[in-house]
């Protein structure tokens, strides 16, 4: 079985370093002339598949909008990641889970194993009860070829407060992150599985992410204020394995499938143009 490493890596290489969030916010549905109900959900999920499933590499629903409509959202939310994947693209859930080991076990096997009706590629998941408590999530993705991206600096301003606070050993908690996923990914090539997330809004910030080997998910970018251009300063020597994410910037462009492909390609080329 392909790693998801290998995966990302074959559908970066083909498609270029892009990721379009799904987030169904209630504005845009208005603003597409939907109404703010599953029927509206359902229809907004089509689109963005139609639009975007064929070109873009990798696309991140954001499970939080599609839990708000309860079991019936929950169920686009199924049928969106298939049809995604049917077409090819890699479908990292933005879903942020993190718990005891036991639990998280179970946040495995509802989201990371082929015989769940969520199984995704990839999801988000929270280290704040501890790396090691993520365990059963790298278990596994390493078993179903899946990946796992760990938050650690967020796009978020509220992020730094906790973040940046400097443990026992000297180390930021953001810095013991990622230093602990650079051994998870060590020699694995062509990348590993785990990845993080690092928002592109956080400028320079000192953390050392030449050794992760593995793909940074760069949210930020677009509606929370982030250009392409800051990319270099928050990543330098680790560009290449940058996945710049886009929701907002791309999805205001709808309902047109035409608008939702220009738009992607824009944010494309801008993403292209500043990773040189
Ligand atoms: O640090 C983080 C982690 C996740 N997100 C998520 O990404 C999208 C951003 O949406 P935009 O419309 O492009 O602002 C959203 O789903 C967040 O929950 C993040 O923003 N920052």
């Amino acid at each position: 079985m392909e790693t998801f490493g290998k995966r990302f890596h074959e559908a970066v290489r083909k498609r270029g370093q892009l990721c379009v969030g799904v987030d169904p916010h209630a504005a845009l549905l208005t603003r597409w002339g939907l109404t703010d109900d599953v029927a509206g959900l359902e229809r907004f999920a089509r689109t963005v598949v139609e639009a975007l499933a064929d070109r873009v590499a990798v696309v991140k629903p954001q499970s939080a909008f599609f839990e708000r409509f309860g079991s019936r959202g929950i169920g686009i939310l199924e049928s969106t990641i298939r049809q995604f994947r049917e077409a090819g693209a890699l479908v990292l859930l933005d879903v942020k889970r993190g718990d005891i080991g036991s639990t998280m076990a179970a946040y495995a096997a509802a989201y990371l194993d082929p015989a769940s009706p969520l199984c995704a590629d990839a999801i988000t998941v929270s280290p704040y009860l501890g790396v090691g408590s993520l365990q059963p999530a790298f278990d596994a993705a390493a078993a179903n070829g899946g990946g796992v991206f760990v938050l650690a600096l967020t796009s978020n301003p509220e992020g730094p407060s906790v973040q940046h606070a400097v443990g026992a050993g000297g180390k930021t908690v953001a810095q013991t992150v990622i230093d602990e996923i650079s051994q998870l990914n060590k020699g694995v090539e062509p990348l590993g599985s785990i990845g993080l997330v690092v928002g592109a809004t956080i400028g320079r910030t000192g953390h050392d992410l030449s050794e992760v080997n593995g793909p940074l998910l760069a949210p930020g970018l677009g509606a929370q204020g982030a250009n392409a251009s800051d990319l270099r300063a928050v990543f330098g020597e680790s560009l290449h394995n940058v996945l710049p994410s886009y929701s907002r910037e791309v999805l205001t462009a709808g309902p047109s499938v035409a608008g939702l492909r220009a738009a992607a390609d824009r944010v494309q080329d801008d993403v292209r143009a500043a990773l040189g």
